[in-house]
């Protein structure tokens, strides 16, 4: 699709792209902390931000959330400049910040009962605490909750006003494995139900499990964007084969694995003990790429 900037973009593109950034920048007192950032979030799609501690994640989301003002540059959410949001805009997006908020005395029920009047089209507040997780802990207070349960009470607060772009800034922080799978679990219905989910996290294993594409941020670049699968070439590039031979285990490092198993199977006159053929993972790609925007 062509792309378009100038006045026409936040009409045109709005049909197809959640979210629209054109050259963004961010500076705070002489320090760029987003640097010309072009980004697509297509409608319906899971998108993670990456990047290492101060690469500008939350400064982006947070502009595009309408709660920090951008230096240059061009955003749309949901066809709205942000910077210019309005409450019906505000009814549309779920947001989840890394902080949690204090209620205190209140009770998980009351809580989200509470937030759920801002909203026109409010969910039925009982059934996202069930979603979230907390329906044995609907009755307790919110001070008592442990780190992991506020993070889903965020989370219940940023959809219950069923909104059609969600945006959640390192969700799992401080999330047992268990409670992180219930939550992939979450977030893959909403997905599945058609809500944008534009998330930043540290775990590449939720990058890779949640998202369509990721995007890596350094140094307030984005210095690539691509399917989990594809980031860096990762599916293309530098297999490694292994097999084990009587004096012990091999590996080859080859971009033609199939070339390279052939030969080891007629070489063996078949099966290959102990086969493995492995690409980088996520992760090895990430490092990687962090690494090179230093
Ligand atoms: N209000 C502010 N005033 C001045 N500098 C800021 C402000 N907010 C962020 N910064 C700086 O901007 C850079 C980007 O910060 P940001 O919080 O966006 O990074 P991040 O990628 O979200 O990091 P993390 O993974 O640690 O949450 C950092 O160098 C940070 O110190």
């Amino acid at each position: 699709m062509k792309i378009l900037t100038g006045p026409l973009m936040p009409i045109v593109n709005a049909v197809t792209e959640a979210i629209t950034v054109r050259g963004l920048h961010k500076r705070y007192k002489g320090h760029v902390a987003v640097d010309g950032v072009d980004l697509d979030v297509h409608r319906g799609e899971v998108f993670a931000l990456l990047g290492p501690n101060g690469a500008g994640k939350t400064t982006t989301v947070e502009i595009l959330e309408g709660f920090r003002k951008r230096t240059s540059g061009e955003a749309t959410v949901l066809g709205v400049d942000p910077h210019d949001a309005d409450a019906a805009w505000r009814q549309r997006v779920g947001i989840v910040l890394q902080s949690t908020g204090e209620f205190d005395d209140l009770t998980v029920r009351e809580v989200v009962h509470h937030f759920a009047q801002y909203y026109r089209n409010a969910d039925d507040p009982d059934a996202v605490i069930e979603r979230v997780g907390l329906a044995d802990k609907r009755g307790a207070r919110t001070r008592v909750l442990s780190g992991g349960q506020k993070r889903r009470l965020d989370v219940a607060l940023g959809i219950i006003g069923r909104p059609e772009l969600l945006f959640l800034d390192e969700p799992t922080t401080g999330f047992d494995p268990e409670a992180r799978r219930e939550f992939w679990g979450l977030i893959r219905q909403l997905a599945a139900g058609g809500t944008t989910i534009l998330l930043t996290t540290h775990y590449l294993d939720e990058a890779e499990t949640l998202a369509d594409r990721v995007g890596v941020l350094v140094g307030g670049k984005l210095v690539a964007v691509d399917t989990p699968a594809r980031l860096g070439n990762r599916g293309t590039d530098g297999a490694t084969v292994g097999w084990r031979t009587p004096d012990g285990p091999r590996q080859e490092q080859t971009d033609t694995p199939t070339a390279v198993v052939a030969r080891l199977a007629e070489q063996f006159g078949g099966e290959v003990p102990d086969l493995t053929v492995t690409r980088p993972s996520l992760e090895d790609v990430y490092l990687r790429m962090i690494g090179a925007g230093e």
